[in-house]
């Protein structure tokens, strides 16, 4: 096994940076530039040394096999975070025998091959690590603590002693069974078979919650919509003008809501035009828009909608410092009712946003998807009764092994270069 080392913290200048070194010569190789090392656990000032050449003065930290974060013996390097001194201190490992830069996600692939996390708080440090807002942060930190394992646990536990009801019956089956388990069996695959179907159903706004909520500002040319996306975002994030029909491509701006991620997006103004490229803008004004989870219809009162807002959009009259109305009636010009819009936005998609359980991927919808198809083809099989069992507890073995690879119990070989490419050097 190679040891390997990176820079933990973010590159560029900082006041302490951490390289962190994993494997069996992780000590052996801090030896090297420290000298005798602390006892594990505990911090130690030491200078770091690369012959006769003074590299640094640093903390070093060490952690024993089997008890840190990757499983491996750990040594980590808090140095100064100069950028000379990351440099110096990362050629010196490289110079050390049996030692090599750590991939992206190298440190936790090891932690996961050691059983020190399973594959799904994988992808919990993974979003940790890419949250932005709070939200995310919660979420991302439930799901690294092992909220996927428990559930799952849970749900298979029930399907183990479905199967060995149903186990009992086959070894029973020319003897005469005692009790009837069906109805307990059927029980126990329902209750979990529903138990899913609800995660499912939870599992949107939590992905949403992860990604951000996309919201687009629509509506006829000029209503002010580009004026808004600027407002609320703080920035001249997009050209205005009097001009209708100034903004073509959609324009998209990051932003934080009560701690839910949201992408706000401007668009085109809608409407027919014999400009071809303006066309194309309201194409995609029309394509994105239909795909957000909340449209904002910016009214203008000179003007009547050429396309008329649907169920669920929010309806804003605009240029209230022109001509105020009852209802949500806003200025971009002026901020004047952006309080309210912002309420209102937070409010729907907090209401949403309420309902996310701890699933958030397309992989853990079709594990979900395969494993609600196996209990249910489990729970034919017991209806039918008699001979069938076999293939029941077939049905059984499947939706288990469905959610087992939801944790990466079983072969996910093949998903795991994915799953680490997202993730940066040094983790
Ligand atoms: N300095 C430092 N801070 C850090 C990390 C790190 O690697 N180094 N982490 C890196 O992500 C996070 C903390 N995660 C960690 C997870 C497990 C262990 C660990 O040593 N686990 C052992 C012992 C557990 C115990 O003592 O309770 C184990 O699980 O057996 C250490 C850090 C955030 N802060
Ligand atoms: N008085 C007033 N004028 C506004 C307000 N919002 C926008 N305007 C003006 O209305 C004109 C159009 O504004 P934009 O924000 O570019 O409108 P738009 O909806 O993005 O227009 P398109 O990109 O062409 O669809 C500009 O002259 C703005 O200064 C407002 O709240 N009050
Ligand atoms: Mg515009």
């Amino acid at each position: 096994m190679d040891t390997i080392f990176a820079l933990a913290t973010a590159r560029g200048k900082a006041g302490v940076a951490v390289i962190r070194i994993s494997g069996p010569r992780a000590w052996v190789a801090a030896e090297a530039l420290a000298g005798n090392l602390p006892e594990p656990r505990v911090a130690g000032l030491r200078r770091l040394r690369l012959g006769a050449e003074d590299l640094d003065e640093a903390v070093v930290l060490c952690f024993q096999a089997g008890a840190s974060f990757t499983g491996e013996d750990v040594a980590e390097l808090h140095i100064h975070g100069a950028i000379a001194t990351v440099a110096a201190v990362l050629q010196a490992l490289g110079r050390i025998d049996g030692l090599r830069l750590a991939e992206p996600g190298e440190f936790t692939r090891r932690a996961l091959e050691n059983g020190r996390l399973d594959l799904a708080q994988v992808e919990g440090l993974a979003d940790l690590i890419d949250a932005e807002t709070e939200a995310q942060r919660k979420q991302a930190l439930r799901v690294l603590s092992g909220a996927v394992g428990q559930v799952v646990d849970q749900w298979r536990s029930k399907l183990v002693r479905a199967a060995a009801l149903i186990e009992a019956t086959i070894d029973f089956a020319d003897e005469e069974v005692p009790v009837d388990v069906s109805p307990e069996v059927l029980d126990l695959i329902g209750g979990v078979a529903q138990d899913i179907r609800r995660e499912l159903a939870r599992l949107s706004a939590a992905e949403r919650i992860r990604e951000g909520f996309e919201v687009a500002i629509v509506g006829n040319p000029n209503a002010g919509k580009s004026t808004l996306l600027n407002a609320l975002a703080g920035r001249e994030a997009a050209i205005t003008s009097e001009i209708a029909g100034t903004t073509r491509d959609v324009i998209e701006v990051r932003m934080d809501l009560a701690g839910l991620a949201v992408t706000l997006l401007d668009t085109a103004g809608l409407r027919e035009t014999d400009d071809v490229v303006e066309a194309i803008g309201v194409r995609r004004a029309l394509d994105r828009a239909g795909q957000c989870d909340l449209r904002i219809f910016l009214l203008d009162q000179d003007e009547i909608p050429l396309i008329q807002p649907q169920d669920g959009d929010l309806i804003v009259h605009g240029k209230a410092d022109l001509h105020p109305v009852e209802g949500l009636s806003i200025s971009g010009k002026t901020g004047q009712g952006l309080d309210r819009l912002i309420a209102e936005i937070t409010a729907r998609l907090s209401e949403r946003a309420s309902g996310a359980g701890v699933m958030s991927r397309e992989r853990h919808r079709d594990a979900l998807i395969r494993a609600i198809g196996a209990l249910e083809s489990a729970q034919d099989e017991v209806l039918r009764g008699g001979e069938r069992a076999e293939l029941a507890a077939e049905g059984l073995r499947q939706a288990a092994r469905a959610l087992e690879s939801l944790l990466g119990r079983v072969d996910v070989e093949h998903l795991l270069d994915e799953i680490f490419a997202s993730f940066c050097i040094g983790k």
